[in-house]
């Protein structure tokens, strides 16, 4: 079964094979979501690069964990990931909050990081005071009590219109997380501000967001690119904030191309 227990906490992956020439990409989940959102990139890239998908703490398959949430807790996770699978260096492919792990993976071990893909991810996301009553609401009414407006955030007007059923597949992911884990990982969006760290990124870095994204809108992160020297800023047109389901193909477009243009000899292959 593809799980592995490190630290303290098991963790539900999936496991892709590739060329052996191509670095390993790891794919980090969103915030009330789990691994499944990344299916229909890994299914074009698949044969490609090895690619390794897992479910962060406190959603899908994997622990909750105890204590309140961080992102460090989540970091703690990648880094005994990438030691299990023996991984020398990685690429990092990471959705909203898992744009934030990748970026604290790096702040904590740069040596592992070969180069870093940032979708829909920000610096620092929401305030305070927005999180404080998302926890706050969900702690009283539960998920489905904001599940109308995620859901909103997450997919453009014309996906709620058109893709019904996929519609209501992600509402049922998103509802069925665990509570505790949703809520510590609003904790952890919370709490982070990766403001200095970014400007230290020394790695070739691709921000990428939807044009209709609205929890980290364009101008958000355009803000980070802007903060990563040498950072690659693109735009996916007709997407929200989850374009790994909504525009699968510009977004394995925008990997793919991006990945062969780095300089590793691993990537030399073409
Ligand atoms: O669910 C949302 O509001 C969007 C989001 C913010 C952080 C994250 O991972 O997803």
């Amino acid at each position: 079964m593809p799980f592995v227990s490190i630290g303290g906490i098991t963790l539900h992956h999936r496991v892709i094979e590739g060329t052996a020439a191509a670095r390993p990409i790891i794919f980090i989940n969103s915030l009330g979501t789990d691994f499944r959102i990344w299916d229909d990139v890994v299914a074009r890239l698949a044969g490609e690069m090895p690619m390794l998908v897992y479910d962060k703490r406190g959603h899908g398959l994997s622990d909750i964990g105890g204590g309140v949430g961080s992102i460090d807790d989540h970091v703690d996770d990648l880094s005994a990931l990438i030691d299990h699978f023996g991984f020398d260096k990685v690429v990092l492919c990471g959705l909203s909050v898992g744009g934030m792990v990748a970026q604290g993976l790096y702040a904590r071990r740069p040596e592992l990081v070969e180069a870093l893909i940032l979708s829909d991810a920000a610096h620092k996301i929401g305030t305070a005071e927005s999180w404080n009553s998302r926890i706050a609401t969900v702690e009283r009414d539960g998920i489905e009590a904001i599940a109308a407006g995620v859901l909103k955030v997450w997919f453009t007007p014309d996906f709620h219109a058109n893709r019904a059923a996929e519609l209501a597949g992600c509402r049922n992911m998103l509802t069925r997380q665990a509570l505790p884990g949703y809520i510590g990982t609003c904790m952890a969006v919370r709490d982070a501000d990766f403001t200095d760290s970014a400007r230290r990124i020394a790695v070739p870095t691709l921000c990428i967001v939807g044009d209709q994204d609205g929890s980290t809108p364009p101008d958000l992160v355009r803000s980070l690119a802007d903060l990563i020297p040498g950072a690659r800023f693109e735009v996916i047109r007709g997407a929200g904030h989850i374009p790994c389901i909504e525009q699968p193909d510009a977004l394995t477009a925008l990997i793919r191309d991006f990945v062969a243009s780095l300089p590793s000899e691993k990537h030399a292959h073409g």
